[in-house]
């Protein structure tokens, strides 16, 4: 489980996350939605070590893993991807992959010498569990396209598998649906259900689409000024009248109410 606890997050002045407090549950598909600028993003940055916290803590299953840096918390199974996908446009899509598992024998000069037997048996393991990925994610069509050439959405699909070539076991999407066409993002939805059921993925959404929040996620958590404003299940936080609030302002959460 992760446990944030009353996270504070300045820019100069300015509190984009404020005192936000909030638990992720082992085995969850936690949504965390909220208005543009609500804190969301710089909530994931401060959770997985892209950026120190002004004051509050974070605990991995009641570790203090509060300002650890990404590659330490990638060692305990902490990911993250990004709004915009990272992917190295000039490789292919399964080298992309392949670049994900750390001490590699490779990459060593000594090892290129003198050791190239255990390299290539290593790089095969790398390859085979990269096309297993692939075919997962059921993009095995792309594997020697250059990742460049692929769409948004296939970026995103990518962004998923770097997460599966290294035992992941909680990861933070942020807008993984965000520009993606909706046979695609049904892809995505149905590859976090499995990692979900079948490999214990644990998983923390940011998104702003609700369908496909409603379809995926059990707790959703709507921040709003970097604080925690409602918490519950997609229809309790829905129908919340404080969250209708944030996203419209009161005087067009009246008029909603009156057509709903
Ligand atoms: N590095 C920074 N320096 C100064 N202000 C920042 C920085 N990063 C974010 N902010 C501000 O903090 C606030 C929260 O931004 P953040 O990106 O976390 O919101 P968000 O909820 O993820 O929004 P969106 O849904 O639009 O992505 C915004 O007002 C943003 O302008």
């Amino acid at each position: 489980m992760i446990s944030v606890q009353n996270l504070h997050k300045k820019f100069g002045a300015f509190r984009a996350v404020d005192g936000a407090s909030l638990e992720i549950k082992t085995g969850s598909i936690t949504g965390l939605i909220g208005p543009n600028g609500a804190g969301k993003t710089t909530l994931f940055n401060v959770i997985a070590g892209r950026l120190p916290p002004t004051s509050g803590r974070v605990k991995m299953d009641g570790r203090d893993i509060t300002g650890l840096p990404p590659h330490e918390l990638f060692h305990k199974g902490l990911l993250r991807t990004f709004q915009i996908a990272h992917e190295f446009g000039s490789m292919t899509v399964r080298e992309n992959l392949m670049m994900v598992p750390e001490n590699q024998s490779g990459e060593t000069l000594w090892n290129t010498w003198f050791k190239r037997g255990k390299i290539a048996d290593e790089e095969r393991r790398i390859r085979n569990k990269a096309d297993e990925v692939l075919e997962f994610l059921t993009i095995s069509h792309l594997a020697d396209q250059k990742a460049a050439n692929i769409s948004g959405g296939q970026k995103k699909l990518l962004e998923l598998g770097r997460t599966m070539m290294v035992d992941a076991k909680i990861v933070f999407l942020d807008e993984v649906g965000a520009g993606v066409n909706r046979t695609l993002l049904n892809t995505i939805g149905d590859a976090i259900i499995r990692l979900n059921k079948e490999r214990g993925y644990t998983f923390c959404v940011i998104e702003h689409d609700m369908d496909f929040i409603a379809r995926l996620c059990g707790p959703v958590i709507c921040i709003a000024e970097g604080k925690v404003l409602a918490q519950g299940t997609v229809e309790e936080v829905k129908n919340d009248d404080r969250v209708i609030e944030a996203y419209l302002g009161t005087g067009l959460k009246n008029k909603v109410k009156a057509n709903a």
